[in-house]
C-alpha cells in the first residue's frame, strides 16, 4: 500500500465503546462503530495494544503476545473486525511492544526460575561490587532503571515501568520471537504494525553509567544496531508484503537517523514518529512543569523536520495527539473561545505538510483535556509516580495538581464521547476514566451543529485527490513571523500556500508575490479572501492557496 496519500486513524480500544457494560471499552464495541468511522474516509487504523497483560501500562506490559486480552474481546471478535473494516476499504495496524515484556510473560517467569535460555532474553546483570543496582540508569517513569531480578541477587533492565522487563536483542532468538508474533498478526490479515519505542532495543551488551551531567538517553537510543535489527524483522516479517505499513515510535531521535529508518531503499520502516515538536511547552526540558509553548521553536522544529526528511528522502508520521500527550487543543489552541477554529487550524497544519497524518480519536469532534480535580480521578502509572515526585521536590499538592492536569497522559484517555450523557454514550457503567464536558463535545452534537468532523472530511479529501499534498516538496515561508505558521509545498508547476494563525487575535502579513492564479482550496472562515502581499488572518484561521 503506499502510504503517501493514507490518512490512518488511531483508536485506544480501553477507551472508544464498551459494549457489554463493563466500564471498558472493547472490540465488539468498535465494531458498533464501523459506520461512524467510515464516514471519516480513512485508510487505515492503529489500535493500541489489546493482547494479554497485566494492564499495569494499559497494556504496553505485554504477558502474550498472540491472544487477545479476554476484557476486550475474543480472537473471533479481532477477526470480526477486521473483515467488517476491509470490506469498507479500511485496514488494520497492530501495536508491537518489543522492547520489553510484562514480568509476568512466561519468558521472564521462566528466566526467574533459572532457565539458562530464558535468562537470555532479558538484561539481568550483577550488582556493582557495593551492592547497588548495575549502572546508574534511570527509568522512564522514574527511580532506577533496575528492579532486584527475584531472591537472585541480581537485577533486571527497565526503562519504564518494573514490571516491562527490557528484552535482549542481541540474542537472535529474541529477534526470532519478534519475527515469528508479526507473521502471525500479518496471517490474521494485518497490514500495519506500528513498533513502540523501537529505538531503544539496541542496548550494549555491557552496559555502563551514564556521565554525571547526563541522562544517559546516548547510551542506548538510536545505536546504529538498531538499523540491523529493522532491516532482519523487515526481511522475516513485513517486508514480504508489498502493502505493509509500518511506523516506528522514536523516543529523542534525530532527523539523520530518522531519515535511515525510513529511506525506502534501506528496507527498515515507512515512517517514524517523532516527538520533537511536542516538547515545546517543556520548562527546561522538563515535561513535568507548565509553561507556554514556545511558537518559534515550534515551527523551527516542523520546519526542520520537513526540510530535512524531504531533503534525505525519510518519511514522517505527522500527528498532534496520541494516548500519551495531553490533547493539543489545549496545549496549541484555545478549547474555550476558539475551540473549533483552533481545532481545524491545528489539524490543517498538519494535514497540508509532508507525511502521512495520524488522527487520534476525539480529536476531530474537538475533545479537550478533562481538567480532574483529584489525583485519584487518574489512572496513569507515569502520571502517579510524577506527582509523588514533584511533591518530594517541594511542590505543594495544588502544583503537582496543576502540573498533572496539563502533562498527564490520562488528558487523551478519557472515553470517546458519543453523546451528552452520564457516560457519554461510552459505557452504562461507570468507565475506568470519566469524561467531563460531554454536554458541549460530543459526536451526536458535532454531527449535526458543529463544523470541526466536516472539516476533518474536507482535509481527508484534499490529500486523496491533490498530489501536491501527498508527494509535493516542502519550503518554508514567513519564517520570521511570530504569529503565523506558513509554508509552501510545490509540485511541477503547481505550488500551495498555507497560512496558519496560531493565536486568537487578527494579524496581518506580507507575502511575497505569488506568478499564476490562485484558488482557496480550504479554509475554516466561511469567506474566500484572494492571496494578496498584504493579508489579513482572522483569530486562528488557516487558509490554503493552490497556484497554478
Ligand atoms: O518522550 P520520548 O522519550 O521521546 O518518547 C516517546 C514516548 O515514549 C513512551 O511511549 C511508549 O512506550 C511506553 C512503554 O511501552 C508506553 O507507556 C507508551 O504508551 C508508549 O506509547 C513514553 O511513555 C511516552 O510518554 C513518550 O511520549
Amino acid at each position: 500500500m503506499k502510504f503517501e496519500d493514507k490518512i490512518i486513524y488511531q483508536i485506544y480500544p480501553k477507551s472508544f465503546n464498551d459494549s457489554n457494560g463493563d466500564g471498558i471499552g472493547d472490540l465488539q464495541g468498535i465494531i458498533e462503530k464501523i459506520p461512524y468511522l467510515e464516514q471519516l474516509n480513512i485508510d487505515m487504523i492503529w489500535f493500541n495494544p489489546f493482547f494479554i497483560s497485566p494492564q499495569n501500562d494499559n497494556g504496553y506490559d505485554i504477558s502474550d503476545y498472540y491472544h487477545i486480552d479476554s476484557r476486550f474481546g475474543t480472537m473471533a471478535d479481532f477477526e470480526e473486525l477486521v473483515s467488517k473494516l476491509k470490506a469498507i476499504g479500511i485496514e488494520v495496524m497492530l501495536d508491537m511492544v518489543f522492547n520489553h515484556t510484562s514480568t509476568e510473560h512466561e519468558w521472564f517467569q521462566k528466566a526467574l526460575n533459572g532457565d539458562p535460555k530464558y535468562l537470555d532474553y532479558y538484561y539481568v546483570r550483577d550488582p556493582k561490587p557495593d551492592g547497588s543496582p548495575p549502572t546508574n540508569w534511570r527509568s522512564k517513569f522514574g527511580g532506577s532503571a533496575w528492579e532486584p531480578f527475584g531472591e537472585t541477587g541480581k537485577y533486571y533492565l527497565h526503562l519504564y515501568d518494573p514490571t516491562q522487563a527490557d528484552l535482549d536483542w542481541h540474542n537472535p532468538a529474541v529477534r526470532n520471537e519478534m519475527s515469528k508474533i508479526v507473521n502471525f498478526w500479518r496471517g490474521k490479515g494485518v497490514k500495519g504494525f506500528r513498533f513502540d519505542v523501537i529505538n531503544v532495543i539496541g542496548k550494549d551488551s555491557h552496559l555502563i553509567d551514564a556521565p554525571v551531567d547526563s541522562d544517559g538517553k546516548f547510551l542506548y537510543t538510536d545505536k546504529k544496531i538498531v538499523h540491523q535489527y529493522l532491516r532482519e524483522l523487515n526481511q522475516t516479517s513485513f517486508g514480504q508484503d508489498p502493502d505493509a505499513v509500518t511506523v516506528g515510535e522514536m523516543s529523542s531521535t534525530s532527523i539523520e537517523n530518522c531519515i535511515e529508518y525510513t529511506l525506502a531503499e534501506r528496507n527498515e520502516l515507512s515512517m517514524v514518529f517523532t516527538f520533537h515538536h511536542l516538547k515545546v511547552d517543556y520548562k527546561h526540558g522538563n515535561k513535568w512543569s507548565t509553561t507556554p509553548f514556545n511558537f518559534m521553536n515550534l515551527k523551527n522544529i516542523l520546519n526542520d523536520w520537513q526540510l530535512g526528511m524531504t531533503s534525505g528522502h525519510g518519511w514522517n508520521a505527522l500527528f498532534w495527539n496520541n494516548h500519551d500527550q495531553p490533547r493539543a487543543l489545549n496545549r496549541f489552541g484555545d478549547p474555550v473561545h476558539y475551540r473549533e477554529k483552533s481545532a481545524e487550524m491545528l489539524a490543517t497544519t498538519i494535514h497540508l505538510l509532508r507525511g502521512t497524518p495520524f488522527i487520534y480519536m476525539g480529536e476531530e469532534i474537538g475533545m479537550s483535556n478533562p481538567q480532574y480535580k483529584k489525583l485519584s480521578d487518574y489512572n496513569d502509572i507515569e502520571t502517579k509516580n510524577a506527582y509523588a515526585e514533584l511533591l518530594e521536590n517541594g511542590n505543594s499538592p495544588a502544583e503537582a495538581l496543576t502540573i498533572i492536569q496539563a502533562k498527564s497522559r490520562d488528558n487523551s484517555r478519557t472515553p470517546m464521547q458519543w453523546n451528552q450523557s452520564e457516560y457519554a454514550g461510552f459505557s452504562t457503567q461507570t468507565p475506568w476514566l470519566m469524561p467531563t464536558n460531554q454536554a458541549i463535545v460530543n459526536v451526536e452534537n458535532e454531527l449535526v451543529n458543529g463544523e470541526i468532523f466536516n472539516y476533518y472530511q474536507k482535509l481527508i479529501k484534499l490529500r486523496k485527490s491533490h498530489p501536491i499534498i501527498s508527494v509535493g516538496d516542502y519550503l518554508p515561508l514567513l519564517m520570521n513571523n511570530t504569529h503565523v505558521f506558513a509554508y509552501q509545498r510545490t509540485l511541477n508547476n503547481q505550488r500551495l500556500i498555507v497560512l496558519n494563525n496560531f493565536y486568537g487575535t487578527k494579524t496581518t502579513i506580507d507575502l511575497p508575490e505569488f506568478d499564476g492564479i490562485s484558488s482557496v482550496i480550504i479554509t475554516n472562515y466561511s469567506t474566500d479572501v484572494p492571496l494578496t502581499s498584504l493579508m489579513t488572518l482572522e483569530p486562528y484561521q488557516s487558509i490554503a492557496f493552490l497556484i497554478e
